[in-house]
């Protein structure tokens, strides 16, 4: 899968062309002949909206929170008019007397911004958004692309459309932008610089990974717990957790020498989305195997979810083939709490050569500072 393109980029030169919404401005830049420190190189690494630019947000947002208004009017348009395009595939329509509503919303065109949010747009919103056609088709989101933020957006459409709206830190993970080429970051963390490398997770993108390896501490590689009920984006016969197997595989048992020392830190991400939806039917329609490894394993968990999730975990660790350390942690990136390793309980698996993670900013620390 990484075959050599052509002579790796050093980091300076690394092409940025992500119209980011993380701001230079928050990070604290520190050149390398003022630094004294050799810089912990992190590498963000998944499939399509695993969570990576999520990750790269919780290390730091700009304060000029209004700059991420009009992202979050678009992703909340943008939501609504993908749900009533599809409601005709599905066979769902909804309520006429929201015809009215539905008419205005399809009639945005999609590359417009919307840098403002006018009361009959956040009305339509709010109306779409209670009709039943409309739910139905957002309960059956494993059909269609349907943005993870959408319920959080439409949930939130009256503050939104408040006068003296500001974007919160909440609303600002919530944004969904998606990464063009490798957007690198440098921060301040606990004394030590992080060289933070974030990239597109998209198929034709991956190439591009390459040329980020040289001088990597660690690998975040990052997997939406979630993707078990989605096909990917840029090719609909792929189940987007068959294509997090196959990528994790090819990324971890990688035969590259700037890899060899890498630390590896696999993260299970959305969790929130994994516990909200989890239905050991559906589960176990996509992983027969769970169903006779729960009855056969030793692992007792406290409640399903905590068993799917221990099922998941070994299923990832089963295929690394070298004798690489890999440590894991699960988190919702959403929650700045879960990502500075609160709330999470952690605990040391017995698993060979595997660490369990309350949080990302806690496996940071004590496994590369
Ligand atoms: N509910 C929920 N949403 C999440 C979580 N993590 C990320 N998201 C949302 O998922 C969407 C995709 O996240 P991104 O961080 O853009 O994903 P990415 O891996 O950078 O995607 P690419 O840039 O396309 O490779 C965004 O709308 C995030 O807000 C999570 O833990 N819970
Ligand atoms: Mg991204």
């Amino acid at each position: 899968m990484f075959k050599k393109l052509s002579a790796p980029l050093g980091r300076r030169s690394l092409s940025i062309s992500n119209t980011s919404l993380v701001s230079p401005t928050t990070t604290q830049f520190t050149s390398e002949s003022e630094s004294t420190q050799v810089p912990v190189k992190i590498l963000l690494l998944g499939s399509g909206q695993s969570g990576k630019s999520t990750i790269l947000k919780q290390f730091g947002i700009s304060d000029a929170h209004n700059e991420f208004k009009g992202g979050i009017f678009s992703n909340t348009v943008d939501a609504m008019r993908t749900i009533l395009e599809m409601m005709p595939q599905l066979d769902i329509a909804a309520d006429p007397r929201n015809e009215r509503y539905r008419a205005m919303i399809c009639d945005i065109p999609a590359t417009v911004e919307i840098n403002c949010f006018p009361g009959e747009i956040s009305h339509a919103i709010k109306m779409l958004s209670q009709d039943p056609g409309v739910r139905e088709a957002i309960s059956r989101f494993s059909e269609f692309q349907l943005s993870d933020s959408a319920e959080y957006f439409f949930n939130s459409i009256e503050r939104l459309a408040a006068e003296n709206y500001i974007p919160t830190t909440e609303d600002i993970l919530h944004l969904r932008v998606k990464t063009i080429g490798v957007y690198q970051k440098e921060v301040k963390f606990d004394g030590q610089t992080l060289i933070i490398c974030d990239t597109s997770g998209e198929r034709c993108e991956r190439r591009k990974w390459l040329h980020c390896f040289p001088g990597t501490t660690a690998i975040l590689f990052m997997v939406a717990l979630n993707d078990y009920q989605k096909v990917l984006e840029e090719d609909k016969s792929v189940n987007r957790m068959n294509d997090n197997f196959a990528l994790w595989h090819a990324t971890v048992n990688a035969n590259h020498d700037s890899l060899k020392s890498a630390k590896f830190i696999l993260l299970f991400n959305k969790l929130d989305l994994f516990i909200r939806d989890f239905e050991v039917e559906s589960f176990s329609v996509f992983f027969p195997d769970y169903i006779s490894w729960k009855t056969s394993t030793a692992f007792t968990g406290s409640n399903e979810v905590v068993k799917a999730l221990e099922f998941l975990r070994l299923k990832f660790l089963g295929q690394v083939h070298n004798k690489r350390e890999v440590y894991t942690c699960k988190l919702s990136a959403t929650d700045t709490d879960q990502f500075r390793g609160k709330h999470l309980s952690g605990y040391q698996a017995t698993v060979y050569r595997t660490i369990f993670f309350p949080g990302v900013w806690d496996a940071v620390k004590k496994i590369l500072l």
